[in-house]
């Protein structure tokens, strides 16, 4: 029966709605020819997505930088699921390779048959076949249960230089295992080892030698030069049996380089397994690697002479992150780049001032700056505010504090709506939302913000047509808000008291923009309303409260306020 969903032709199950997407319907033409009739994952009313899918059959990497544990980083990087079969189990770190349990060999045939049975993966990647048995185990499971596309990584030995798979495999590699693969992804030294011996230094030995591999039956050979001399450039060469294709990059200098190979092969096998075609599977990939590699270059895990690649992209900016404290609002500094420019200076040199003065959170409300400027501006203040422990947020530009990787942005009501910037950012990233009214604050809570900005408590001339909700209305707000407040608009040293002396719990604190920035020296101005707000608390309206000593290492205000209910 064909059906039609979001305009793709769908093969239906009784009982399946439909199947969204070009790729389920691939599968399930595959899968209707194989069994002869149509199947699908699970019967159900409604419109079932199905995920591509690769399975690893690879060895355990106790570090996680190699293996099964690379392979699921770099599939969930790429938006793909990862389903595992584990040949071995090795203990090994940053320094080498302590030691190697290998699978039984039935055990290894009883994972395979689990997942392949069931799950049906798109695509499948190998990594460590540590025995002759295990590679003669595989083919036979391929060959009951084919995917649509079969990547091998020839892994023999470690980067540390330990073996991982001996000599005695490569017979049942070239005669098994690499006919009835689409792609295999030797270095030089494996694809020594696959070509009996033969010496490979240069790049016109990785054409010899991509051509040779192809020639014992694989339909595609990336042969990856990361062992060519260190002073070259990194070049890679892929064969599909008529052209070749030289992929040359400069060469990113880290000694983080631990699972490059595993991972490299996983995120061709993963952009396989989204429908791409295979040199654009392998570009992907390769532009994925190098990100990779790139946000690797200096992070620190273990001892030893060669860390893991920081697969999700993510690990040296968490480092530099703290979660967010509403106790970050108490002194909100919001740049105004009209101010700068009425008063000389540039945006980053204001941020270091107010900074130094105590500001404890910045916000760059920057309306009028081109966006290249503006991320240029961001990514400097970034650097300042990282060292001091001072989160920078961004006014409106989802898209500058995504490319800056800023702390956060704030939004007001026509703005990007929240939920949405929520969605973009991630649940990290701080997002800050104008309100004006209980309403207004709801909505911020459900939507995800982590506090709300409620004025304009008094007239201002920065914003215009701003309409002042006073005193009142910021405490009306404030009593209904579950998120923390600060108070915004014509907000300076002589009110700031008043403000704060409110009394409500969640008021955290005040953001100023003309108060600090249209005034010749924002320094001493920062300073006097920091006095200011201190003050507040020593009439007893807030508690000191001193931040952990890992935040306060970084941070150049190593205490907080909070109200004393
Ligand atoms: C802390 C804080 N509160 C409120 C605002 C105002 O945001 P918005 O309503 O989006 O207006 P613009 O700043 O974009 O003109 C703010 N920026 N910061
Ligand atoms: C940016 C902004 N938002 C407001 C709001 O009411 O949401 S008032 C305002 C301007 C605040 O500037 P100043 O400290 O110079 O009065
Ligand atoms: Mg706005």
């Amino acid at each position: 029966m064909a059906y039609f969903c979001t305009q793709i032709p769908v093969l239906l199950n009784p009982g399946v709605a439909c199947i969204k997407s070009f790729h389920q319907y691939r599968f399930l033409h595959i899968k209707a020819m194989q069994d002869d009739k149509v199947s699908t994952p699970t019967p159900s009313d409604e419109c079932m997505v199905r995920v591509p899918h690769v399975l690893t059959v690879a060895g355990s990497d106790s570090g996680a930088g190699a293996g099964i544990q690379a392979d699921l980083k770099a599939c969930a990087a790429r938006g793909v699921y990862c389903s595992t079969v584990i040949t071995a189990v090795t203990a090994q770190n940053t320094v080498g390779v302590q030691g190697v349990n290998i699978v039984p060999e039935d055990f290894v045939a009883e994972q395979l048959r689990s997942v392949l049975s069931d799950m049906h993966p798109d695509v499948v990647k190998t990594g460590m076949l540590p025995s002759i048995g295990i590679v003669k185990t595989l083919c036979q499971s391929l060959k009951e249960f084919p995917v649509q596309a079969l990547v091998v990584d020839p892994v023999m030995v470690s980067t540390s230089g330990h073996t991982l798979a001996g000599p005695s495999i490569l017979d049942s590699f070239r005669e098994e295992l690499l006919p009835m693969a689409d792609i295999v992804t030797p270095n030089l030294k494996e694809a020594s080892a696959l070509l009996g011996g033969v010496p490979l230094e240069t790049i016109a030995d990785m054409h010899y030698a991509a051509k040779a591999i192809h020639d014992i039956g694989p339909r595609n050979v990336l042969v990856k030069g990361g062992d060519l001399p260190a002073s070259l450039d990194a070049v890679d060469v892929f064969y599909d049996g008529k052209d070749f294709y030289v992929f040359q990059s400069s060469r990113i200098m880290t000694p983080n380089t631990h699972g490059t190979g595993c991972t490299l092969a996983s995120s061709v096998a993963a952009e396989l397994a989204k429908g791409s075609q295979m040199l654009s599977a392998v570009k992907v990939a390769k532009r994925y690697i190098e990100a990779a590699l790139s946000y690797s270059k200096n992070i620190a895990i273990g001892g030893g002479r060669q860390g893991p690649v920081d697969h999700l992209l993510k690990l040296k900016s968490n480092v530099q992150r703290r979660p967010f404290d509403p106790c970050d609002l108490f002194l909100y500094a919001v740049t105004d780049s009209r101010m700068n420019k009425r008063w000389g200076r540039s945006i980053v040199d204001a941020v270091k001032a107010a900074i130094e003065g105590g500001a404890t959170i910045i916000q760059l409300r920057e309306k009028e700056v081109e966006t290249s400027d503006f991320l240029e501006a961001a990514k400097a203040c970034l650097k300042i505010c990282r060292v001091h422990g001072v989160p920078l947020l961004i006014n409106d530009r989802i898209d500058v504090a995504l490319a800056s990787d800023a702390d956060g942005v704030h939004i007001g009501q026509s703005d990007m709506p929240a939920h949405v910037a929520r969605a973009l950012l991630g649940p990290d990233k701080i997002i800050g939302v104008s309100c004006k009214t209980p309403e207004h604050a709801l909505q911020a809570w459900i939507d995800g913000a982590d506090y709300i900005g409620s004025g304009g408590v008094y007239p201002t001339n920065t914003k215009e047509n701003n309409k002042t909700i006073g005193l009142d209305g910021l405490k009306t707000v404030c009593l209904s808000s579950k998120l923390p407040v600060v108070a915004i608009g014509g907000i300076g040293i002589s009110n700031a008291q008043a403000v704060m002396g409110l009394g409500v719990p969640n008021l955290k604190g005040v953001a100023v923009v003309s108060a600090l920035f249209d005034r010749e020296c924002v320094l001493t101005e920062t300073r006097k309303l920091l006095e200011v707000l201190k003050e507040s608390n020593q009439m007893g309206k807030l508690k000191k409260c001193w931040r952990s000593p890992h935040t306060s290492r970084q941070s150049n205000l190593n205490f907080c306020y909070q109200k004393i209910s």
